[in-house]
């Protein structure tokens, strides 16, 4: 079967969780993904054998959850192996290469695999040069050019992302980078990308690894229900 990460537009992405309640709080709150880091540059990094804990605890707490966010790992040019690793170890639905590594040879691993990848666009790059690696993205994510790679909550242009997702349609557009609570509802409207991606706008001040924010996340998920009952032309539930 061909991977696949199709959600409903727009989706709701929280990424570099390392919290067995956080992930509880996607599962029960309805966000469509989870990021998970495994990188270790990042504050948000998740070593695999503490990650499989946090797992495990998440689903102990929460036996009765019929709904799961899919699972997408973010690496930064890791070796194709330690990937692999990870895919299995906690099942991914999805891995996100960033780096300066070219991308060819994780879009090929994910083919391989039988999981999706997503295509990491950092910056603004000419919009008439811009071709999909192959095998081609389940989805591409615009994100600020930032120093370490990302999650730093800095925001990418939003009029260049808002060409941007017209100019890569069919394929899905999410956009990331400074993204919160306060602006979600503008950057879909003003971008209409397929979803939103944010680490750092779903964290409680002063997080020193990733810890996140129910209420934060509360407030996206009801922001991207009222987008999508409006897209639908229908009031949010
Ligand atoms: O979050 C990180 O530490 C990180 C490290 C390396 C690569 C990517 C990372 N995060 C990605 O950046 C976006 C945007 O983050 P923010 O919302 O601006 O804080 C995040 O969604 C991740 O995909």
């Amino acid at each position: 079967m061909a991977a696949s990460l199709a959600v409903a537009a727009p989706g709701l992405k929280v990424c570099g969780l390392t919290r067995a309640e956080d992930l509880r709080a996607c599962a029960e709150l309805g966000v469509d993904m989870v990021g998970l880091n495994f990188w270790p540059g990042s504050k948000r990094f998740l070593e695999l054998d503490a990650g499989r804990r946090v797992l495990e605890q998440a689903r102990g707490e929460h036996p009765a959850a019929r709904f799961e966010p899919a699972r997408v790992g973010v690496f930064v040019d890791a070796p194709l192996d330690a990937v692999a690793a990870h895919v299995e170890a906690w099942s991914l639905a999805a891995i996100q290469p960033h780096g300066d590594a070219p991308v060819e040879p994780y879009a090929a691993l994910a083919q391989r695999l039988g999981v999706a990848w997503v295509w990491v666009i950092r910056g603004t790059p000419a919009l008439e040069r811009l071709r999909l690696p192959e095998p081609a993205p389940q989805l591409v994510l615009l994100d600020a050019a930032v120093p370490g790679y990302g999650g730093a909550g800095h925001r990418t242009d939003w009029d260049w992302a808002a060409q941007a997702v017209i100019a890569l349609s069919p394929t899905p557009v999410w956009i990331a980078g400074g993204i919160h609570p306060g602006n979600v509802t503008e950057v879909l409207g003003q971008v209409r990308p397929a979803g939103v991606d944010l680490a750092s706008g779903a964290e409680l001040s002063g997080a020193r690894q990733g810890e996140k924010d129910r209420a934060a996340i509360a407030a996206l998920v009801r922001a991207r229900d009222h987008a999508r009952a409006s897209l639908r032309g229908k009031p949010a539930d």
